[in-house]
């Protein structure tokens, strides 16, 4: 366990600043799929919106799973249908590997729903 990391199965590795190129990479492929960038937080956004709340629920429970089993957590807030869905890494106070990460996992999570 890393110190101050808490019991999570993160590595050190994962947990620092995207370098300039592996954040211009990353970032076309997450604009692409419909992310922003919120560049003063060092974040990227999203909104997902469902048909049924039940579905919005849903997609929430499967990100929790993943959200754990990665100890990195979206600051997320829904209303009704839809999930707003920013994604940080609050130990650095910017996007890591481990926003890219959940973020790849919360775009497959649509599809299944
Ligand atoms: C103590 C616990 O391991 C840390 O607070 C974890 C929890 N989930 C987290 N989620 C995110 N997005 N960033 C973090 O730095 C983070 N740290």
């Amino acid at each position: 366990m890393v110190p101050g990391f808490g019991a999570g199965t993160r590595t050190s590795a994962d947990v620092h600043w995207l370098t300039a190129e592996e954040r211009n990479r990353v970032i076309l492929d997450l604009k692409a799929a419909g992310w922003s960038e919120l560049s003063e937080r060092g974040a990227i956004y999203k909104e997902f919106s469902f048909k049924y709340c039940n579905q919005a629920s849903g997609f929430m429970s499967q990100v929790t799973l993943q959200a754990e089993k990665m100890n990195h957590h979206p600051e997320w807030f829904s209303v009704y249908n839809k999930v707003h869905t920013p994604l940080t890494s609050h130990v650095c106070g910017g996007l890591t590997k481990r926003d890219v990460k959940l973020a790849k996992f919360v775009e497959k999570a649509t599809v299944s729903m």
